[in-house]
C-alpha cells in the first residue's frame, strides 16, 4: 500500500487496521489491510464493486460475527484505550455501542419515531422518562430532524420520507454517543436534496464523532471526506489526504479508477 506523505500535522488516531484479513468461509475478502482512521475526521472508502469496502466497514462493528464461518485475522486497534476490537474477549455488543452503523437503505424499526431513537438507550438500561426525552431530542437535533418531527414523535417511523428515515437512522445511531460512525453508501437510495442534507450532516457530525463512509460517488467522496482510501480486490491500494488522492494519486490503479478508466 502507498501512504502519502501528509504535509499537514497528523491528526490523532481513532482506530487503526493492522494486517487485517477477513474470510467468508474459504473466500478471502480482505488481504492484510493496514490503515489509520483519524479522530474526528471523515475517511471515505472507494473502489470498484466487490473490492471489499463493505466487508472492511462491517469489521469495525463486528457485524460479521453474526454469521457462522466468518473469520478475522489481524487487528483493529481502537483508541485512546488501545483495545483490539476483534479480540475474542471483547464483547461485540459493547463494540456496537461504541461503533454505530448507518446502512444503504434506511431501515427504521416498525415503531414510533421516538422509540426508534430510544431503542439503544433502553438496551443500555436507561428508563427514566425525562432523561430519555432529553436524549432523544438531542439525537434528533444532531441528525437535523428535530424540527420536522417534534410534533409527531409517536407517529410510525415508516411514515417518514426516505431522507427523513435515513436521518432517523442516524439519530438512532447517535443516541448512544458512538465514537465511530460507519456509513455504508448512505445516500444511494436518496434524491439529490436528501443526499445534500446527509452530506451536510456528515460535515457537522465530524465535530464530535469519527466517520468512515463507503461511497460509489467520487464527487461525494471529494466533498465530504478529509481522507480517502482506494481498495481493489480486497487490498488497500492507497490511502491519503482526499485532495491529494484525487489530484495526484501515487498508484496507477487509483488514478484509473478515479478518472473512470476502470471500475
Ligand atoms: N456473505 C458472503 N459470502 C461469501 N462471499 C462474500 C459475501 N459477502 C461478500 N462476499 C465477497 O466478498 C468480496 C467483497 O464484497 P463487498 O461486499 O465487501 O464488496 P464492496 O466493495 O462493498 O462491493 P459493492 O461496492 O458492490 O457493495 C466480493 O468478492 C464478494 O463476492
Amino acid at each position: 500500500m502507498q501512504t502519502q506523505d501528509i504535509t499537514q500535522p497528523q491528526h490523532p488516531l481513532k482506530a487503526e487496521a493492522r494486517n487485517l484479513s477477513f474470510y467468508y468461509g474459504a473466500v478471502k475478502a480482505l488481504k492484510g489491510i493496514n490503515m489509520p482512521i483519524h479522530d474526528k475526521k471523515v475517511t471515505a472508502l472507494i473502489g470498484p464493486s466487490g473490492c471489499g469496502k463493505s466487508t472492511y466497514l462491517r469489521s469495525f462493528n463486528r457485524m460479521h460475527d453474526l454469521y457462522p464461518g466468518n473469520r478475522y485475522e489481524g487487528e483493529i486497534r481502537f483508541f485512546p484505550d488501545n483495545t483490539n476490537l476483534l479480540s475474542a474477549d471483547v464483547d461485540p455488543i459493547e463494540v456496537r455501542m461504541r461503533v454505530g452503523m448507518v446502512f444503504q437503505k434506511p431501515n427504521p424499526f416498525p415503531k414510533s419515531i421516538f422509540e426508534n431513537v430510544a431503542y439503544g438507550l433502553r438496551v443500555r438500561g436507561l428508563s427514566n422518562k425525562r432523561l430519555l426525552d432529553e436524549k432523544v431530542e438531542q439525537a434528533l437535533r444532531s441528525a437535523a430532524l428535530w424540527d420536522e418531527v417534534k410534533d409527531r414523535l409517536q407517529a410510525l417511523a415508516p411514515t417518514l420520507s426516505g431522507g427523513q428515515q435515513q436521518r432517523l437512522c442516524i439519530a438512532r445511531a447517535l443516541a448512544t454517543d458512538p465514537e465511530l460512525l460507519l456509513f455504508d453508501e448512505p445516500t444511494s437510495a436518496l434524491d439529490p436534496i436528501a443526499t445534500g442534507a446527509i452530506e451536510e450532516l456528515v460535515h457537522e457530525l465530524k465535530k464530535r464523532v469519527t466517520i468512515l463512509i463507503v461511497t460509489h460517488n467520487m464527487q461525494q467522496a471529494a466533498r465530504v471526506s478529509d481522507y480517502t482510501a482506494y481498495m481493489y480486490l480486497g487490498e488497500m491500494i492507497e490511502f491519503g489526504n482526499t485532495d491529494e488522492i484525487f489530484m495526484k494519486p501515487n498508484d496507477r490503479r487509483t488514478e484509473d479508477y478515479i478518472t473512470g478508466r476502470m471500475g
